[in-house]
C-alpha cells in the first residue's frame, strides 16, 4: 500500500511571552492507504497541533513531513493550497457547513476553490457520496433542516469529494449524543476504507477510538507509530 503520510522526527515549538514552548518532539508517524488511526491523549498534549501539521496547516519547527512522497513545504503557497485541496480531506468537530448553501452545494464547496478544471464528474461524485451516507433525499435541503449527525455525514462527504489520500478528523463526534456519535464514527471509518484514504482521527472518545484498528497515544510530547510494524 502506498505511504500517504510520513512524519520523521517532527517537532513543534511555539514562541510565547513566557519563552519557547515545545509541544511536540520527535514524532514519527507513518500511514498508508487504508490505515485508520485514532489519536488520543490528555487535553493540551498536542493532538490538534499534530493534526494541523499532518494537514499542512501548520509547519513543523523540526523534522520532515512527506505527503504522498512530497514535502509540502517545498511547494509555493499557491501550489500548497492546491495540493491540500486535492489530497487532504478535513472533518472538524463543528460541521462548518455554509447555512445558505444546500447539502449538495456544501459537498461541492472544495471544488469552488478554482483548482478543478472539470466539475461535472465531481457533481456526480457528490450525489454518489450522499447516497453512500443515506442522504440522497436531502441534497436540496439547507443544513438547518438536518440533525447534528446528518450534518456531520455531509461534512464527511465534503471531505471526500476530491477522493483524498489523507482524511483528517478532529473530534468528529464531539458534538453528538452517544448513539449518533456511534453511527457517524462507524460511517467515517467505512467511508475512509471504501475510498482508500488513510484516516487519522483525534478523539477524546474511547467509544469512537474502540472502532479503530489502531489507537495511538501522544505521550511525553511524542508519538511513534507505523501501521506496518504494529
Ligand atoms: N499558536 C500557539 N502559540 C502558543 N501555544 C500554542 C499555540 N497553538 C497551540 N498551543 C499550545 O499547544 C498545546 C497543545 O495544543 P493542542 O490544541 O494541540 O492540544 P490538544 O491535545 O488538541 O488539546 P485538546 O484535547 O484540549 O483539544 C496547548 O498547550 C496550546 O496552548
Amino acid at each position: 500500500m502506498p505511504i500517504v503520510l510520513q512524519m520523521n522526527n517532527v517537532g513543534r515549538t511555539f514562541s510565547t511571552a513566557a519563552g519557547e514552548l515545545t509541544i511536540l518532539d520527535n514524532v514519527n508517524l507513518q500511514l498508508s492507504s487504508g490505515d485508520a488511526v485514532a489519536l488520543q491523549g490528555p487535553s493540551g498534549c498536542g493532538k490538534s497541533t499534530l493534526l494541523h501539521i499532518a494537514g499542512t496547516l501548520d509547519k513543523p519547527t523540526s523534522g520532515e513531513v512527506a505527503i504522498l512522497n512530497e514535502n509540502p513545504w517545498h511547494l509555493s503557497a499557491e501550489k500548497l493550497a492546491g495540493f491540500r485541496n486535492q489530497h487532504i480531506g478535513f472533518v472538524f468537530q463543528e460541521h462548518q457547513l455554509l447555512p445558505q448553501c444546500s447539502v449538495l452545494e456544501n459537498v461541492l464547496l472544495p471544488t469552488l476553490a478554482g483548482f478543478d478544471r472539470d466539475v461535472k464528474p465531481l457533481k456526480k461524485r457528490a450525489v454518489e457520496l450522499l447516497e453512500q451516507v443515506g442522504l440522497q433525499d436531502r441534497s436540496a435541503h439547507r443544513p438547518a433542516a438536518l440533525s447534528g449527525g446528518e450534518r456531520q455525514r455531509v461534512a464527511v462527504c465534503r471531505a471526500l469529494i476530491h477522493q483524498p489520500s489523507l482524511l483528517l478528523a478532529d473530534e468528529p463526534t464531539g458534538n453528538l449524543d452517544p448513539a449518533t456519535a456511534d453511527t457517524v464514527g462507524s460511517l467515517l471509518l467505512k467511508m475512509a476504507a471504501e475510498h482508500d484514504a488513510a484516516l487519522l482521527c483525534v478523539t477524546h472518545s474511547n467509544d469512537l477510538a474502540s472502532h479503530f484498528p489502531h489507537v495511538v497515544q501522544v505521550e511525553n510530547r511524542t508519538v511513534a507509530f507505523s501501521a506496518v510494524t504494529n
